[in-house]
């Protein structure tokens, strides 16, 4: 296993013994490849039919499915007791980006009906200021048709440079989210007032949700290089 995967075991299995609580009815289970360590070791809880899991997610639900975890939807369970994720990128006060992997509106939609929000990630995500690790730009989900107009409308905004997520060599044409929308990355160099570029974003007509979780995550672990985890905590 590599430096960084088995940074994300660790960190992944900490989180999971330090919080996970032996009560809990509703457990929140992210998105990324940071998140199956968590599945994994959820599933190996001896308690695993007493709750159930709400997915971020398709990749998301395959986890739970895949561990033997009794599955949920958001719906039927509005109140979460935790949720684990990964994220792209981590702040010293626990603001994150997160949209890599094209989930965000659903994770924010769990992380918000949560009591506890825990992130996941390997050495790599902490970052002194949101926008300088993660460089391809904020993750925003937007209604598809409105693609042109928040793209205008984030330039106005302050972006240096905003693009419509492609398929790449997977699919001709824009990524497809989980709820039929698109993506912007868009790039505005440093975050320092996440909070405040959120509200300017998410006020734009046609974006559902924006890849800046302020206010959100209690506690951050990271698996570090050298065998170790360390945390931040709000
Ligand atoms: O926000 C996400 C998906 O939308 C992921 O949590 C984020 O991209 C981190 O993924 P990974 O654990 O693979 O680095």
């Amino acid at each position: 296993m590599s430096s960084v995967e088995s940074a994300k075991k660790l960190a992944a299995y900490r989180a999971v013994d330090e919080n996970f609580p032996p009560a809990a009815k509703v457990v929140g289970i992210g998105s990324g490849s940071t998140v199956i360590y968590v599945a994994e070791r959820i599933g190996q809880l001896d308690n695993k039919s007493d709750f159930v899991c709400i997915p971020t997610g398709f990749q998301s639900q395959q986890l739970i499915i895949d561990n033997g975890l009794r599955l949920g939807t958001i719906e039927q369970f509005p109140h979460i007791d935790i949720a684990f994720d990964g994220a792209d990128e981590v702040a010293p006060n626990l603001d994150c980006i997160k949209g890599g992997g094209a989930c965000l509106f659903q994770e924010k939609l769990v992380a918000a009906a949560a009591d506890k929000f825990i992130v996941v990630a390997d050495y790599r995500k902490k970052s002194e200021v949101l926008g300088r690790q993660w460089t391809q730009g904020i993750p925003i989900e937007i209604v598809p048709n409105a693609y042109a107009k928040v793209i205008n409308d984030l330039k106005k905004l302050g972006a240096k440079k905003v693009d419509l997520r492609s398929g790449g060599k997977a699919k001709a044409g824009p990524v497809i989210t989980d709820n039929h929308n698109f993506l912007l990355d868009a790039d505005f160099g440093d975050v320092k007032d996440a909070k405040k570029l959120h509200d300017e974003i998410k006020a734009l007509v046609g974006v559902v949700e924006t890849g800046l979780f302020t206010d959100l995550a209690q506690k951050a672990y990271f698996g570090e290089e050298n065998g170790e985890v360390s945390t931040w905590t709000k």
